[in-house]
């Protein structure tokens, strides 16, 4: 895999941090391409039982879309009389935000710094958000003559509000990280020296969780956003059956009623 994404597994955790801090973790193609097929391999590899989504350096967690690299695209696009510098959306970043909703395993974002445009899409895709008190948040798309993309007209009004979400894409703004564990955007906030530590220690306790209920929480908080209470109801029957055949299960079960911590197996 190309350096500009690092990926390692280790004891049931995938770690795949984005690493061109002195680029501010802007996703050129190379980037895009790296991130999506890491992201893939960590779903496909039933080794890894949970995925924490980060970058390298203090300044920037990701700020969407290279810009500097953008422009050269947009003038080749002008003088070709092609479009293609826009399928970057259904090459890259769709692909990048599926790979995240859909992985069968938690997703932990351990947002270090800014997070802007497809960079904030990635952490919102995420299942759980770790925010340094130093990161921050930006719409960033309308500031460039751009639509939402990467999920945010998804996932943003879902977690503050179709309010409050037309506000900050309208208007894009710095929203600090205070405010944005206020608004419910991150899950916690922590001292900035302390970031990947915290991040990394709320991975490791997902990693060695139940993985068939979290995948099949992770599939039921999807299905039950777009379909009503009767059929969210179905859905839960079938996912309820498959936790309650896990080996998990079981071992949750006798390990409650011996009052042991459970030692699961993600199986
Ligand atoms: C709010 C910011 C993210 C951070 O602000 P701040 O901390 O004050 O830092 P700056 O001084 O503005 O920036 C530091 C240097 O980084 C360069 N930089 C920042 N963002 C980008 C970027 N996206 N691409 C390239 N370079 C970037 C900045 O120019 C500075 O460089 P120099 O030191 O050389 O001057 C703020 O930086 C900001 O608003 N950035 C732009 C965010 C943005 O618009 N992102 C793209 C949104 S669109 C997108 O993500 C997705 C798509 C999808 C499909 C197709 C096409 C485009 O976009």
């Amino acid at each position: 895999m190309a350096d500009s994404v690092l990926y390692e597994v280790t004891d049931g955790l995938a770690t795949v941090t984005i690493n061109r801090p002195d680029a501010m973790n802007a996703m050129n193609t190379e980037t895009k391409v790296a991130l999506r097929d890491a992201l893939r391999a960590a779903g496909a590899d039933t080794a890894v039982r949970a995925v924490l989504l980060t970058a390298a350096g203090t300044r920037a967690f990701c700020v969407g879309q290279d810009l500097k690299e953008h422009v050269g695209n947009l003038a080749a696009d002008r003088e070709s009389g092609s479009k293609l510098t826009m399928s970057t959306v259904s090459e890259h970043y769709n692909p990048i935000v599926r790979a995240l909703t859909e992985m069968p395993k938690p997703v932990v974002a351990g947002v270090n710094g800014v997070a802007a445009g497809a960079g904030f899409g990635f952490a919102l895709a995420a299942d759980f958000r770790v925010v340094a008190d130093t990161a921050s948040f930006n719409t960033s798309f309308a500031g460039v003559a751009l639509t939402a993309d990467s999920g945010v007209s998804w996932t943003l009004p879902r977690l503050i509000g179709a309010s409050r979400a037309s506000d900050l894409l309208l208007f894009p703004r710095s929203v600090k990280a205070q405010e944005a564990y206020d608004l419910g955007i991150a899950n916690r906030l922590v001292p900035a020296e302390s970031l990947h530590a915290e991040a990394e220690a709320v991975a490791r306790a997902l990693a060695a969780g139940p993985t068939v209920a979290y995948a099949a929480l992770k599939e039921s908080l999807a299905y039950g956003a777009s379909h009503s209470l009767s059929e969210a109801l179905e859905r839960e029957d079938v996912l309820q059956t498959r936790a309650g055949a896990s080996e998990d299960h079981s071992i949750a079960v006798q390990a409650f009623l011996s009052k042991q911590p459970p030692r699961y197996l993600g199986r």
